[in-house]
């Protein structure tokens, strides 16, 4: 194990005490960990005797070696040699390091304590490959804590340090999935930021251990990568190592019925990604196949007479058999055959998953605005109305909707997401929006937890390979793209099995945002302030992206973060929003009446709406703007701040009472707005039936 390629992204520190490990057996839980992704294991027993220590880290060793995880072993030099390990861990008052290197020789690891920064200068300047800076927060692990440094004393030590770039970090002391993401950015300098974060009772005491890790090397591995939106969003992007995981475990069986031009290159894919192909075009076959609980692949792209009633027939089988199906409409937009053909398939039974660039899902939803000149992609609508588009049709059809183009809009019906990952050389070689069907039909047999996952994992997998392949120096064009990328394919499922999950860090993954948006649109067109509220930024994320265009400086009267659930807070409680209570003014117009939408209805929607309320405010609530990652939690709040005193509304609703009458000047801008979001505004109203509101839709306030 080359020293210098060490991932310290997720340092698990072994604590065999029973108050941290219960009754459970060692090596189990840290096996399970490791299974979990933790990239470097350090042993550290601070009591025993030497021969036991070196028993317990040779057995532990044949572990690590088996997932490629180098071994470290706590301040014992000597035991890192009987067992001949990866290193050691030396702490401040241990051997020190011109001993431990001279023992070691200069290929074993050796990484420092730090918890100052003359500390660091040293450690680095005698030769530590790694330091462990800590202790960062406060810990039951390690009482004779030096230093409680939080992110910015361990920002101090990466900024002492900057000019020895090959030296590697990871801080430790009180680090879960809760502040992970916390100190990770909050330490990072412009030039440096930590490897890794090294946790003992995060996982070592955590009830599943595998679950911890995961978790925490998700955090790390999405440090750098863009995704944008709720947490409930980002867990299902954080799924996305263990599906791709899942398909080069389980070799799922991907019966494709394709088309005549790609079936040799989708086989050649479907093997890249870990699944095993068959390509069979005989609807009778469809009874066996469906038995091994692969998943079937239905591509109309060369359809014929017979070539349909084979999809009917194998479409039917994989149904009663309840394994899944993805529908490709290939060119269902081009010719009056293959629309009819669309019609049949879709009468004929449930597709999981449907898949087709703009001019085939249109063709799906039944829009014949635009007529589809062969198979090819091209592009009229607008972002929103993509994802608009897939989120109604997801809902009606029960299904997951995938458009694919330059940006890709996934959608169960309730969540929907734009990716932006790909290449333009994708467009140039034919069979790309077929295979990447192949992908997610390898995708979903493996997850049936969660289809939307599946289908998200699927694409970030296919399109970050594409990425990748295209940046090689030996491809020059489309020609020599495609083996490259059957190539990147092949990598990207080796790397995530061995736990190397660098390749995510290029995901674009964005939640899109509907009822908010056009409030936001509204807002703009009637000049009505508005104030923004982030909660715990750094932790839980910037207000989502797709809203920027619409929070223009000359409206946004506050932007602030906060840690108090209300929205309540100075400045907007004491310069913007004073008490309204004890005065007899009505208030100043409208200024006194104050419309929420966002998240979480339960949480910050409820308690700002109740200090409005408290304050003399008219409060409107827009029933489809607001929302809890649990659903359930939404209509128990609206009914409680319905009872408290604020009119629960519908978005249009709230618009039309702002507006009062069509004589207005903006009125005609409004229309627009309406007309535009009249798709949104009735799926998200579907979602409203039983009078709550579906989730995921609204920005952070
Ligand atoms: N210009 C582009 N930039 C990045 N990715 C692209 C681009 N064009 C297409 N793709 C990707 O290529 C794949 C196929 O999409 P598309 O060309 O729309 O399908 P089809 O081949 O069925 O017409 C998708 O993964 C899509 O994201
Ligand atoms: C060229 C062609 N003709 C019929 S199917 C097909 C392949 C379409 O591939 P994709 O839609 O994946 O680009």
């Amino acid at each position: 194990m080359e020293k210098k390629k060490v991932d310290y992204s997720v340092y698990l520190v072994t604590d065999s005490r029973p108050e941290v490990l219960g009754q459970r057996d060692f090596y189990t839980v840290v096996e399970a960990a490791l299974k979990g992704g933790v990239t470097c294991v350090q042993l550290r027993e601070k009591t025993g005797d030497t021969g036991a220590l070196i028993q317990t880290a040779r057995r532990l060793h044949e572990i690590t070696q088996r997932y490629q995880v180098p071994l470290l072993i706590n301040d014992r030099v000597d035991v890192a040699l009987a067992v001949n390990c990866e290193g050691v861990h030396i702490g401040q008052d241990d051997m020190s390091l011109p001993e431990a290197r001279r023992l070691l020789g200069p290929d074993k690891i050796i990484g420092v304590s730090a918890s100052t920064p003359d500390e660091a200068r040293e450690a680095v300047k005698g030769g530590a490959d790694y330091l462990g800076i800590g202790t960062v927060y406060s810990t039951q692990t390690k009482s004779n804590t030096k230093h409680i440094l939080g992110p910015e004393g361990v920002r101090d030590i990466l900024e002492a340090i900057s000019s020895f770039p090959k030296v590697r970090t990871v801080c430790i002391g009180g680090i879960n999935e809760e502040n992970a993401q916390e100190v990770l950015s909050k330490s990072a300098t412009s030039k440096r930021k930590l490897d890794g974060i090294a946790v003992v009772s995060a996982v070592m005491a955590a009830s599943n251990p595998l679950d911890a890790a995961k978790r925490l090397a998700s955090l790390t591995t999405f440090q750098s990568s863009k995704i944008i939106g709720t947490r409930a969003m980002q867990d299902v992007v954080s799924s996305v190592p263990a599906i791709v995981k899942a398909v080069h475990e389980q070799t799922p069986l991907s019966h494709n019925m394709t088309n005549l031009v790609v079936q040799n290159f989708a086989a050649n894919i479907a093997l890249a990604i870990g699944a095993s192909p068959i390509m069979s075009n005989h609807g009778d076959e469809a009874e066996d196949l469906c038995k091994h609980k692969g998943s079937l692949v239905i591509n109309m792209g060369t359809v014929d007479d017979k070539a349909l009633g084979n999809y009917v027939k194998a479409l039917k089988a994989y149904n009663r058999a309840g394994v899944p199906v993805v529908f490709d409409p290939v060119g269902a937009g081009a010719t009056s055959v293959r629309r009819n053909a669309l019609k049949t398939l879709l009468d004929a039974g449930y597709m999981d998953v449907v898949k087709g660039n703009e001019n085939e899902i249109k063709a799906v939803v039944g829009d014949s605005s635009t007529q589809q000149r062969g198979v090819d992609s091209s592009s009229t609508l607008t972002d929103q109305e993509k994802a608009t588009m897939v989120e109604n049709l997801a809902r009606t059809k029960e299904t997951i909707v995938v458009m694919t183009g330059v940006s890709d809009f996934v959608s169960d019906g309730t969540r929907t997401l734009q990716i932006t990952n790909g290449h333009p050389y994708l467009a140039s070689i034919t069979g790309s929006g077929c295979t990447l069907g192949t992908t997610i039909s390898a995708a979903v047999a493996v997850w049936p937890e969660d289809n939307l996952a599946a289908v998200v994992g699927a694409i970030l997998h296919y399109e970050i390979a594409a990425e990748i392949a295209a940046s090689r120096n030996d491809v020059r064009g489309p020609g020599t793209f495609i083996p490259a990328f059957i190539d990147e394919l092949y990598n990207i499922r080796q790397n995530t099995s061995k736990g190397d999950l660098r390749w995510l860090q290029r995901a674009r993954v964005m939640d899109v945002v509907l009822t908010t948006t056009k409030i936001l649109r509204f807002a703009n067109a009637l000049k009505i302030p508005i104030y923004v509220t982030t909660q715990n930024r750094t932790r839980l994320g910037d207000t989502v992206a797709e809203l920027k265009p619409h929070l223009p400086s000359s409206l946004v009267k506050a932007d602030l973060d906060k840690t108090r659930f209300s929205m309540y807070i100075p400045p907007i409680s004491t310069e913007h929003f004073p008490f309204l209570a004890s005065s007899s003014s009505p208030g100043p117009g409208k200024g006194a009446e104050v419309a929420i939408v966002g998240i979480e209805s339960h949480i910050c929607v409820t308690q700002t709406a109740l200090d409005l309320l408290e304050a003399g405010y008219k409060v409107y609530i827009i029933a489809d703007g607001v929302s809890s990652c649990n659903s359930a939690e939404v209509p128990i709040a609206l009914d409680r701040l319905r009872q408290a005193g604020a009119v629960v509304t519908t978005s249009e609703s709230w618009m039309y009472e702002c507006m009062g009458d069509s004589g207005i000047g903006e009125f005609k801008d409004v229309v627009k707005i309406v007309k535009d979001t009249m798709g949104d505004t009735k799926g998200v109203m579907e979602g409203l039936v039983g009078g709550y509101s579906n989730g995921g839709r609204v920005s952070k306030i």
